[in-house]
């Protein structure tokens, strides 16, 4: 029977379900294994297993580490892998057979039934040439199943947007063994400025030196361009996109928001129903509260334990997607319900009619908006000692630098950065400083006060050109402007920038109080010398 067939089949038996639950796992674990962390380890193991070429479950899938009950790291040894890979096995041999079920944990999934057409091993004939997008996040079984195909294959993709690592997605662009390889390094969609930013981000974070190379046009990275056209406030959680969207909300009722995927998508209704869950019974009853879904709703049962047992359960199986709904329920609490009215009440489902466009970078891969604002949730840097540290936990850390990347080149014109992409920037030597007559800064700052952190110098009104740093918006708020010293300046930009301050004057003034550390690594910007020469 074909792969085609048997998914008629499954979807006649009502035999089909989007992923496999750990939840439902759980319930069909044998005696001596039960409990949510070995039914996520199980629902870990089938999942890499699809994703793989493999025919049968073995020890290899089963994942080498995972958190354990009491939340610390477990190394399964041999024995405890082969077990572990014997029950996924099981349950995978269920999900195969077509046969009616009342448990879920059985149902065939859209990767499982990948997996078998991958092991029917296809010929898709009538084809001179196959292209495959986004090759970098494709998993091993999706390429077997197209470099087994007897036409010519072309793969695209950029190996700095992988982000789907943690899904077993595994980069082709650098496994599969090819004729021609092309680099394009020149995006049409936006100018040197976001392509520059795109750049530092992969230079500092990940030591790529290959250029990306913008076009002509004009762009703005300091968050104070013409927000003209689609404007998207991308963010790395969930819990961020909801978190803006009650802040658009809350500043402008009438506001139209767009949120990417869909609102139902988003598990608005979900959220509320765990909201339900975590009401004392009494009120539940007395308000009619009611819980709609069958997962959430299972908790309310006593032997469950109610909204802590779902979030032992959370916990337990890594859910990090029923973790952010957990945390939007604790963080507004009591305004829940008024707040998820008022999102769906401002919701556009057309993204050009919206004044604000949400989402995760996941869901905003592959689009492009006229602006973009990157919110503050990604991975943190503040100093080079971060990134060192960071780079150090290996794959899941380059997916999140690749995030950072994606967010930053969905832009076309304007981009908001985030302190994260500032202090990066800073990293190659951007310090934002431009050139201005001092008479002109001294119509905007009297004082002619130095800007800097800690610094008390004030610059000197007879020198005819000083130097400004320019504003720079972040979503939530604005970095500090205004006019830099000599002392502050001659720290970025080299010791030539002294012949800008009378010798006197320039003895006189004490260098700020500035973060050794920091400074040790603040690289000198010869460009902005050269310019202000
Ligand atoms: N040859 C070209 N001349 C002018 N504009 C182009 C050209 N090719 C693509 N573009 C424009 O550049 C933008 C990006 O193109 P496209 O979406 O194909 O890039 P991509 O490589 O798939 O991007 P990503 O993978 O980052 O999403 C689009 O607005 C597209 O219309």
């Amino acid at each position: 029977m074909s792969t085609s067939e048997r998914c008629a089949g499954y979807q006649q038996l009502k035999k089909l379900s989007s992923t496999i639950k750990p939840f439902s796992v759980f319930w069909v674990l044998p005696e001596g294994w039960g409990g949510f962390v070995y039914a996520k380890v199980v629902s870990q193991t089938i999942n890499t297993f699809c994703a793989s070429t493999d025919a049968v479950i073995s020890s290899t899938h089963v994942p080498s580490q995972y958190r354990n009950q009491r939340g610390n790291t477990e190394y399964p040894d041999w024995g405890k892998k082969q077990k572990l890979a014997s029950i996924a096995q099981n349950i995978w041999n269920k999900m195969v057979e077509l046969k009616p079920t009342r448990e879920t944990a059985y149902h065939m999934t859209h990767d499982g039934y990948l997996k078998l057409w991958q092991l029917e091993k296809p010929v898709l004939e009538g084809y001179d040439v196959i292209f495959i997008d986004e090759a970098q996040d494709c998993t091993p079984a999706i390429m077997d199943i197209m470099l087994a195909q007897p036409c010519g294959k072309i793969l695209v993709g950029d190996p700095h947007q992988q982000i789907y690592s943690f899904r077993g997605a595994v980069n082709a662009l650098y496994t599969v063994p090819h004729t021609h390889i092309y680099y394009l390094t020149q995006s049409f969609r936006f100018g040197p400025e976001i392509a520059f930013v795109g750049a530092s981000i992969l230079n500092v974070c990940k030591g790529v030196k290959r250029t990306l190379v913008g076009t002509l046009q004009k762009g703005n990275v300091c968050g104070t361009g013409q927000t003209e056209g689609s404007v998207a406030i991308l963010s790395r959680s969930n819990v961020s996109v909801f978190s803006e969207a009650v802040r658009l909300t809350e500043d402008n009722p009438q506001c139209r928001i767009h949120i990417v995927g869909g609102v139902d998508s988003f598990g608005l209704k979900r959220i509320m129903d765990i909201w339900v869950l975590m009401q004392p019974d009494e009120k539940r009853k007395k308000e009619n509260l009611s819980i709609q879904d069958a997962f959430i709703r299972g908790f309310s049962k006593v032997r469950l334990g109610g909204y802590m047992g779902l979030k032992r359960y959370a916990t337990n199986t890594e859910d990090h997607e029923l973790e952010a709904k957990l945390e939007v329920v604790e963080r507004y609490h009591t305004r829940l319900p008024e707040l998820i009215r008022r999102i769906y009440s401002c919701a556009e489902s057309d993204p050009t009619r919206a004044d604000y466009i949400l989402g995760t970078v996941h869901k905003a891969k592959g689009l492009e908006f006229d602006s973009v604002m990157v919110t503050d949730d990604f991975m943190k840097v503040t100093s080079p000692s971060d990134i060192r540290a960071l780079v150090s936990k290996g794959n899941m850390v380059c997916d999140e630098w690749n995030l950072l990347y994606v967010a930053v080149t969905r832009a076309k014109r304007n981009l908001t950065i985030n302190p994260t992409i500032y202090n990066i920037l800073t990293m190659v030597g951007e310090y934002f400083l431009r050139s201005e007559l001092t008479s002109v800064i001294q119509q905007q700052s009297p004082t002619l006060s130095c800007c800097i952190r800690n610094c008390s110098n004030t610059l000197d009104p007879r020198c005819p050109v000083s130097m400004l740093k320019l504003p720079v918006k972040y979503v939530s708020h604005a970095v500090l402007q205004g006019p830099v010293c000599v002392q502050c300046v001659q720290r970025r930009v080299g010791p030539l920038a002294l012949l800008m301050e009378h010798p006197e004057r320039l003895w006189s003034q004490q260098p700020p109080d500035e973060d050794e550390d920091e400074l040790q690594h603040m690289p000198i910007d010869v460009d902005m010398l050269v310019a202000l020469l």
